[in-house]
Order: C-alpha cells, then structure tokens, then sequence
C-alpha cells in the first residue's frame, strides 16, 4: 500500500479537482446563513463491530434501516452512518487530514454517511453526491473517557484482518459539544479516492489525552506472523484547494 504520494499512478484522480483533505483557512472561509445546523441521530443498538481493516481501526454500523442517520447541515436528504475510523501521527504534533491555517491536529475523526437517494454504500461511494464524511479533530487535553471505550478493545484488534464485536456505542459521545462546521466538496482521502464527499469539518476539537493517543499507536498496519509494521501517519497531507469556496456555518 504506497504512500500518498504515489496514488496517482494507479489512482489518476489523485490530481482532481475535488480532492481531500485540504488546509481550512478560517478568514478565508465565507459564512452561509442558509446554512442548516447538523441533525445527526445515532443508535447505539446499531453499532456492530470493530475492525483493523489495514488502514485505519474502523467501526462498523448496521445500516439497513435509518436508526443512525445525518440531516439537514449542507446536505438535503438523509445520509446513513456506515462507519467512523480515524487518522492519527507518529508523535502528538501531526496526525489529522484536515489542517486549521495549517495547524495539524494529533488525531481526526470520520464519520462516514452515505445518501440514500442510492441503494447501498457501494452505490454511493462513487456519485457525487454519495456521501457525507463528518470530520472532528482531536487535540491533547484531559483523557476522554468515551474514547477509552474504543482503545479498550485495541488489544484483540492489534494486527490487519483482526476484528471483534463492539455492541451498543453511541458514536455521538465523540461529538463536540458546539456543531458549528465548515464544509466543501472533496472526497476518499484514501483510495479510489473517489470525489464523492461532501465534507463536514467541526470547529470545536474534542479531548483524548497523550496516553490515549499512544495506545492508537499500538495498532499494527500488518497482519499477524508478518514484521510488526506500526499503525501511525495514516493521513493524506493537504490536497490542493483548486479554485473550490470552503463555507461557514457560523460567524
Ligand atoms: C469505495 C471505497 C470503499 C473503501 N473505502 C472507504 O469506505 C472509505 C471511507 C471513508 C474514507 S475518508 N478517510 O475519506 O473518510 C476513505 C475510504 C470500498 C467499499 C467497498 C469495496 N469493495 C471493493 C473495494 C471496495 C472499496
Ligand atoms: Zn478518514
């Protein structure tokens, strides 16, 4: 799995006009009134497991019915919760995708939504309009305890492949207390790196402590019996803005 840098030769898209992450720069962001603020409805009954998928430790959502759903915010319709993962650095001082006036935060949050105009995630992930990705920073503070709830099962998720079942989380816990956000139109961070993504940046951080942040580095990006290959800087560095305006949902 190359590093960014060389994506473009089997994913031309890299070098597109919508691409993801990018530099947010608040005085350059222009404020939108029509600007909804974000219904997010979240069950925990469908939480369902959590993954070492080799990118990135991912939690997975049934998503066969609307119990955890996105609304209103820059979007019209209803976006369904598939799953959250993060992107996380070596040391404290990098990690997130997203950057603030070139501020890099340790830790990012995705919670990936996709529109159900279409059938199913698949579906969506290529259209233009198919999916939603709410993006929340983490930064060093106190020790966040909804958090630990994750990082408590990373020890049976430890290599590539692995995953167990996680019932019952209410990914809201990890939401910010104030929902302002800025949004744009971007896509995968990863590949096929589709432009498929209406992105949902919040303002507001949340809190993890430097221990916690160390255990996500515990994580391994191989899998069992091959050369312990650490699970950090799994981000994309800022992509090219390309001419695209960045909205503010708040003054
Ligand atoms: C269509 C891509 C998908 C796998 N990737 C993702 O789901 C994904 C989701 C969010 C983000 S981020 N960081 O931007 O929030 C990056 C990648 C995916 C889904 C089903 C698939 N079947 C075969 C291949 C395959 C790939
Ligand atoms: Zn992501």
């Amino acid at each position: 799995f190359p590093g960014p840098q060389k994506w473009v030769e089997n994913f031309p898209i890299a070098d597109g006009v919508r691409q993801s992450p990018i530099d947010i720069v608040p005085g350059q962001a222009s404020y939108d009134a029509g600007l909804k603020p974000l219904t997010l409805k979240y069950d925990p009954s469908t939480c369902l497991d959590i993954l070492n998928n080799g990118h990135s430790v991912q939690v997975t959502f049934a998503d066969d019915t609307d119990s955890s759903s996105l609304t209103d915010g820059p979007i019209s319709g209803l976006y369904r919760l598939k799953q959250f993962h993060f992107h996380w650095g070596a040391s404290d001082s990098k990690g997130s995708e997203h950057t603030v006036a070139g501020t890099k935060y340790p830790a990012e949050l995705h919670l990936v939504h996709w529109n159900t105009k279409y059938t199913s995630f698949s579906e969506a992930a290529s259209k233009p309009d198919g999916l939603a990705v709410v993006g929340v920073f983490l930064k060093i503070g106190g020790e966040n305890p909804n958090l630990q709830k994750l990082l408590d099962a990373f020890d049976t998720i430890k290599s590539k492949g692995k995953q167990t079942s996680f019932e019952n989380f209410d990914p809201s816990t990890l939401l910010p207390g104030c929902l302002d956000y800025w949004t744009y139109d971007g896509s995968l961070t990863t590949p096929p790196l589709y432009e498929s993504v209406t992105w949902i940046v919040c303002k507001e951080p949340i809190s993890t402590s430097s221990a916690q942040m160390a255990k996500f580095r515990t994580l391994l990006f191989s899998a069992d019996g091959a050369a312990q290959d650490c699970m950090v800087d799994n981000y994309r560095p800022p992509q090219p803005l390309k001419g695209r305006t960045v909205r503010a949902s708040f003054k």
